[in-house]
Parts: C-alpha cells; structure tokens; sequence
C-alpha cells in the first residue's frame, strides 16, 4: 500500500516590498541580495493577518479545492514556529476560523472529532508534523490527516536576517490515495541541541527599560516574535545537520549516492539560494573531492559539473522562494510546490520521478527522505496557479514596511480584503485578556 501526498494548498501573505527597496534604505549592494542570496521580493502580513489566518486561508482552499469532507479528517497537525500563544494552540483558532466558514455546508463544529495540534521545532516542525500523519495513516489507513505549514519568518529591523523576511503557509492532505506524492517510510534523523537560532523568554534589566514604573519587577520576561540568532553560525549548523541526516538516511534506505535518483533536491529554504550554497559539502563527499579549504568549497560550487546539477535539481525549487522569502516550516513545502509548479507549466512529465527532501530546523534537527511522483499528480497541480497568484499581491513603500515592522499601523493596507483577517484583541476583560478573535469577508 501506498502513503503520501493527496493534495496540497498555500497561502502567501497579501503584501510585499521590492528586495531592492529594503537594499537602498540599508545601503545594501542589492546585487548582494538578488544575485548572491537570490531574494526578489520580500512577503509581508497586513495587519489583519497572522499564522492563524495564514493557516487558515491554506486549509480552506484544500478543503474546498479538492472537495474534501471535514468530518473525513480524522488529524489536524500544524507545525508552526510563529504561535500566537503558548498554551492554546494555532491549530484551534485555524479550526475556528474555516469550521465558521463550513458551517452552512456541513454544520456547527465540523472539525468536533479531529485531533488537532501544533508541532514546533523551528523551522522542522511541519515535517515533523508530515512524519507523525504519515505514520497515523499507516497504521490507520482508512483514514485521512491534514498537515498545515504556517508561519511569520520576522527579524529585527536592519539585522541581517531583515532582508529574508517572508511568510505563507502550506497545506498538505495526507492519506492512503497519495495523488501528488507518495512518500518512503525510511527517515534520515540527525539532532543536537545548540544556539543557532531560537527565541527565548527574553529577559531585560529593570535598568535596560526606559521608563520603567518604579513597580517592575527586577527582571522581567517579555515573548518576543523575534528570533535571537547568529547568521553564519546557522548556516554551519544546517550544513552539519543535513549531513549527518543525509548519511543516516543512506543507512537506514541501505541507498548508495541517494540523491544521484533524485529529480530534485528540496531544501528547507531560509532565502532562495541556500540549498544550493549548502548542498557543495554532500555533493563532494559523495563525489570523492577535497572540501577542506575555502579555496576548494569554492572551487565545488563554482565548478560546471556543479552548477548543471543545481541548473537540473535546484533551480526551479527556488523560483517561490526567491518571490516570497523565508516561510520557516512552509519553506521546504513551498519549494516543492514551485518546482512541481514549474514543471507543470513547462509540460513536463514527472510521473514516477523520485524527489529527495531536506529538511532542517535550527535549536537542531534535521530529516532526510524521499517519496516518488504519482500518476495523478497534474490533476492536483492545476488547482495552483502558483506563480499567477504571486502577482496579485500589493506592493508596499519602506515606510510603510517599517510602520508594519513596528506594529505602529492601526488599519488594514487592504482594508477591503478578502478571506480571514484578525478583528479584535481582547484587552479589558481580565478571564478573557489575549484572546484573538477572528473574522471572514467574502
Ligand atoms: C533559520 C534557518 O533556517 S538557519 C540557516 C540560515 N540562517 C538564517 O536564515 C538566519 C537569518 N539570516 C542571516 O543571518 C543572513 O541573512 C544569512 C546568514 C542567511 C546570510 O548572511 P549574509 O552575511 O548576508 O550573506 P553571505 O555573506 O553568507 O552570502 C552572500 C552571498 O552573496 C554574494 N555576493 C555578495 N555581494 C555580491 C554582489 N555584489 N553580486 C553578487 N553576489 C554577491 C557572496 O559572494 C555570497 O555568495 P557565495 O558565498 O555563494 O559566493
């Protein structure tokens, strides 16, 4: 019996900014940006949406798409790194949301008997979440689960992740009809906790506070969607981890050079060209070339033997991401969609094909595994329309990006928007404090 990918869906955020724009008003050579880290435009939220509504949007267009029964969905996973609560999790304001919506066609609290949870490990938590619905179908394979990719990938103002913002989500239907993919039950794992990038309780001095009301506490803890993290160091640490995952996943596939059969390699992508920045290590060890110094990792990545293999296996992986930028867990998600999206629109046959994934969240972990193209797999991509919809986004100044950043903006860009959108936050009532709630326009 065969396990995988049914069907798919995405949601990317409804504004962006021109990767130039943010370059000129940081003094950033934009060829840097665009030819070096290969990011076009940058996705960014209006005020009214957030992971909830991300996650939202992407599971109701599944659900409607591909005319899926909720009362069918027996899980729920949502791996996202961008909760809007540490207890109540994302998951349960997306079911909120889309049962709303379903609500004439299939009644009050359609998703009343489905699991539903939040995975979180930066940026690996939806494979995580892909791992644990593949092996539920498995063992129940007359039934169906849902995983949801969603996130707000946000850096500090002017720090060198700016410049790799985005967000989005992605939705995937998970059973034993795998339409689009179907997916290997062998996982290459590879974990080690360091501090590459993570987002602390974020503890301030009483004297750090400006203005700080003498009643303070002498520390206190602030949330803050902002990660800590060291660029450079990131990169090292994803580097290691999918190496080490790579070689486990040769170990327990018994595969010599896996990634020789792979039609494309799908990275979880930061920016759009990491995947292939990173890839020279695995590339050389399984080609018997010296990676030793700088000299020759570059002499790998600059060689044409290389640069064919990413022209065939990366290339066309990259083309969302370098229009929308870092979705965290959607990422490696997206990639997938944009290189099953192009070869769509290119008339290619991919039926058959085997796809490698490699996925890595920072903290750390990584997972490597494969799955094979299915014979449906058209029928489910000409619901996309990737790349058009891309274009309907709205552009926005720097100005008005930097008030976004702040949250100093009280009102929608687009304040006739369509789909999901936060209405209100509840501030006085003290048993009720926090609560988001959301509403629909159509
Ligand atoms: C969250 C995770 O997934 S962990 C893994 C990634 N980490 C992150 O995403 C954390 C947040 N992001 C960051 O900290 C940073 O944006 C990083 C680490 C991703 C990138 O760091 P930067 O210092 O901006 O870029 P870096 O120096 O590594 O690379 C710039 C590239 O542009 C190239 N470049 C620079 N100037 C130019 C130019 N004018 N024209 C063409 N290319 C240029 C460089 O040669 C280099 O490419 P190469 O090494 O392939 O030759």
């Amino acid at each position: 019996m065969a396990f995988g990918i049914e069907a798919a869906s995405y949601y990317v955020p409804s504004l962006y900014l021109e990767i130039k724009d943010l370059a000129g008003k940081r003094g950033i050579d934009p060829a840097k940006l665009e030819k070096g880290l290969g990011l076009h435009k940058m996705g960014l939220p209006d005020v009214h949406e957030d992971a909830a509504t991300f996650a939202a949007e992407a599971l109701l267009k599944l659900i409607q798409d591909y005319h899926i029964h909720p009362k069918d969905i027996s899980r729920i996973y949502l791996g996202t790194e961008s909760a809007l609560d540490a207890a109540k999790p994302t998951a349960s304001y997306t079911i909120q949301m889309v049962e709303k919506v379903l609500e004439k066609e299939f009644g009050a609290r359609c998703f009343k008997n489905c699991d539903v949870v939040d995975m979180t490990f930066a940026c690996v938590g939806a494979v995580d979440a892909l791992h644990n619905s593949l092996d539920f179908v498995r063992v129940n394979p007359d039934k169906k689960a849902i995983v949801i990719a969603s996130d707000y990938a946000k850096y500090e103002l002017a720090s060198s992740g700016e410049y790799t913002q985005g967000g989005g989500a992605v939705s995937l239907l998970i059973s034993a009809q795998p339409d689009l993919l179907e997916i290997e039950n062998h996982w290459g794992v590879a974990t080690e906790s360091v501090f590459d990038f993570f987002k602390p309780r974020r503890y301030y001095k009483k004297e750090d506070l400006k203005n700080s009301p003498e009643s303070f506490p002498d520390k206190i803890e602030i949330f803050t969607d902002e990660p800590v993290f060291d660029g450079q160091y990131s990169n090292q640490c994803y580097q290691d981890r999918i190496r080490e995952a790579y070689q486990h996943y040769k170990e327990v596939s018994g595969k010599d050079q896996p990634y020789k059969n792979w039609k494309y390699l799908i990275f979880h992508l930061p920016y759009a060209f990491h995947g292939k920045r990173v890839f020279t290590e695995i590339y050389s060890l399984e080609n018997g070339l010296s990676y030793e110094t700088p000299e020759e990792q570059k002499s790998v990545a600059k060689s044409e033997e290389y640069i064919q293999f990413i022209n065939d296996t990366i290339e066309k992986t990259q083309r969302a991401s370098s229009e929308i930028g870092n979705m965290y867990t959607a990422s490696i998600f997206m990639a997938l969609l944009s290189a099953l999206q192009t070869s769509f629109n290119e008339n290619e046959e991919l039926a058959g094909e085997e796809i490698g994934f490699l996925g890595y969240g920072s903290g750390s972990k990584s997972k490597v595994f494969a799955g094979k193209v299915s014979e449906n797999w058209k029928q489910v991509v000409s619901k996309w329309d990737l790349f058009e919809n891309l274009k309907n986004r709205t552009a926005i100044d720097f100005e008005t990006y930097e008030k976004l950043h702040r949250k100093q903006v009280d009102q929608s860009v687009n304040q006739n928007y369509k789909g999901f959108g936060l209405d209100t936050v509840e501030l006085e009532n003290p048993v009720l404090k926090g609560a988001r709630y959301y509403n629909y326009s159509d």
